[in-house]
């Protein structure tokens, strides 16, 4: 017999906001949060399917965390998502907003949910985003769905209501997301309503942030565990690799839980820590998913076991090494503890989920390491690889294809490959399809990997 999870005490009042409830928030942001040494409730909206946000509210926001170790399994109730909201519940949305209860908005909606174009700014040419831009100048309440729509739509509600300053924390795999998302919702605002610039200058902040924890989709496996080793029927546990880092940038003038006191850490500045992440973990990552999943590998584990793989991996990371802002000690020692994460045999970490947008993964993973060697006068093979089996990969080779790029990247690839090539690049970066020497290396490497 297995009993239901349902609170016994009131949640804690709702003071932060997370758009993109997914594992990865449920992992990392809600569990700094239960840790941190306060009572900040968070109020979670998905970005878009409603199921999470039924099951998680059935159970009254509590789920199990299971911190998976090599050698066995921890669980905890997380009890700070005080509430679990579907996207659609755009009036609840915008209550929250106008409460000056709420001082913090976390993000997690993916790299391809800020809607941006090759120049970082948001997409209008998009018809989806001109729409959405249309239906808030006409009724700022308008029921919109993107990511800069809803959260336009909430600094709306906050000024109308003069709900104070707050911080927007956006937590996705970007390069400066800080000012990625900025420019977004600056361009946004702009759009919607130019008076709302001046206003979100003053009364927004929005922070940068490096974040780290490898968190799989979850499985019924992961069910069935939480159900043996503690007896509750929980309909939505995560689980998730002990690791985590947290390291943020920013003014916060509307006050923030105590992350620091759950380890996270304040810093000036995360460049350093972001492009030791981004391009050694998830440039790692990227390769393994194209080059990997090309030699029949499944899951990241499986690929760092193949020698040939693993091989790939340390030149890449060599590529990386001078071009990070840390001393080499600490260096050699994250790039260690990323071999043993990368081999965790107790999480299989899918190749076909990390391989999904690459054309949104690759320019903040891949392409700054590859222009700074080009202007340096190197053609490093590993990033050559990573691209080639990319290209591979939206053949129909390897891992399958899900990016939202999709639709314009197929018909790039028409063609003999000389013709295909510098288009396909010149997708992730202008500067890429000019450069014939780089073209005429991934066209080879294409050739070499599509012949193995
Ligand atoms: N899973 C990890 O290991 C991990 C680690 C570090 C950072 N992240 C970041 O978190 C993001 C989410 O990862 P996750 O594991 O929680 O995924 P998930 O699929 O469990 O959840 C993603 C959430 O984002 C929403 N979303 C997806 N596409 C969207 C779009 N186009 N517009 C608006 N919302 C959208 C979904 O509806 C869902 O609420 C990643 O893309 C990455 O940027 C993940
Ligand atoms: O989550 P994504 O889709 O941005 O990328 C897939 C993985 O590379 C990523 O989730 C890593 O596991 C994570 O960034 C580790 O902290």
């Amino acid at each position: 017999m297995s009993t239901p999870l349902r609170r016994s005490t009131e949640p804690p009042p709702v003071r932060a906001l997370h758009l993109g409830l997914g594992s990865f928030f449920r992992a990392h942001q809600a569990w700094y949060t239960h840790r941190a040494d306060d009572d900040w409730g968070i109020a979670a909206f998905t970005g878009r399917r409603a199921d999470l946000a039924r099951t998680l509210e059935a159970q009254d926001g509590l789920y199990t965390l299971i911190t998976r170790a090599a050698d066995g399994d921890e669980f905890d109730v997380m009890r700070s998502v005080a509430r679990a909201h579907a996207a659609a519940d755009h009036d609840a949305w915008l209550g929250y907003w106008a409460s000056p209860a709420v001082r913090v908005v976390t993000v997690t909606v993916t790299e391809a949910g800020y809607l941006r174009d090759g120049a970082g700014r948001l997409d209008t040419a998009r018809p989806e985003v001109a729409a959405e831009i249309a239906a808030l100048r006409a009724d700022a309440r308008a029921a919109v769905t993107s990511a800069p729509a809803r959260l336009v739509a909430g600094l709306l509600a906050r000024r109308r209501a003069d709900a104070g300053p707050l911080t927007i924390v956006p937590c996705d795999n970007l390069p400066q997301n800080g000012a990625a998302l900025r420019a977004v919702l600056g361009d946004a605002a702009d759009a919607v309503d130019p008076s709302l610039t001046d206003w979100l200058d003053e009364q927004v902040s929005v922070a940068t942030t490096m974040v780290d924890r490898i968190t799989p989709e979850p499985t019924d496996v992961d069910r069935r565990a939480v159900r043996t080793a503690t007896g509750v029927d929980d309909r939505c546990p995560v689980a998730t690799e002990p690791f985590s880092e947290w390291v943020l940038a920013g003014g916060f003038p509307g006050g923030r839980p105590a992350w620091e006191t759950a380890g996270a850490v304040l810093a000036p500045d995360v460049t350093p820590f972001e492009d030791r992440k981004l391009w050694l973990l998830n440039g790692a990552h990227s390769l393994l998913a194209y080059a990997g999943s090309l030699r029949g590998r499944t899951t990241v584990a499986e690929a760092v076991a193949d020698p040939l793989c693993r091989s790939w991996v340390e030149q890449w990371w060599d590529t990386c090494a001078p071009h990070l802002d840390l001393p080499d000690d600490d260096v050699a020692r994250y790039r260690a503890a990323l071999l043993e994460r990368f081999a965790h045999p107790r999480i299989a970490h899918s190749l076909a989920q990390i391989a999904a947008d690459g054309s949104q993964k690759l320019p903040a993973r891949i392409v700054p390491v590859l222009l700074r060697e080009r202007a340096d006068g190197r053609l490093p093979e590993a990033a050559v690889r990573v691209l080639a089996a990319w290209f591979l990969h939206l053949g129909g080779a390897g891992a399958p294809v899900k990016d939202v790029r999709e639709p314009e990247l197929r018909p790039l690839l028409d063609g003999a490959l000389s013709d295909a090539a510098p288009r396909v690049l010149a997708a992730l970066h202008p500067a890429l399809g000019d450069d014939t020497d780089l073209v005429a290396a991934v066209s080879s490497c294409v050739v070499e990997l599509g012949s193995q």
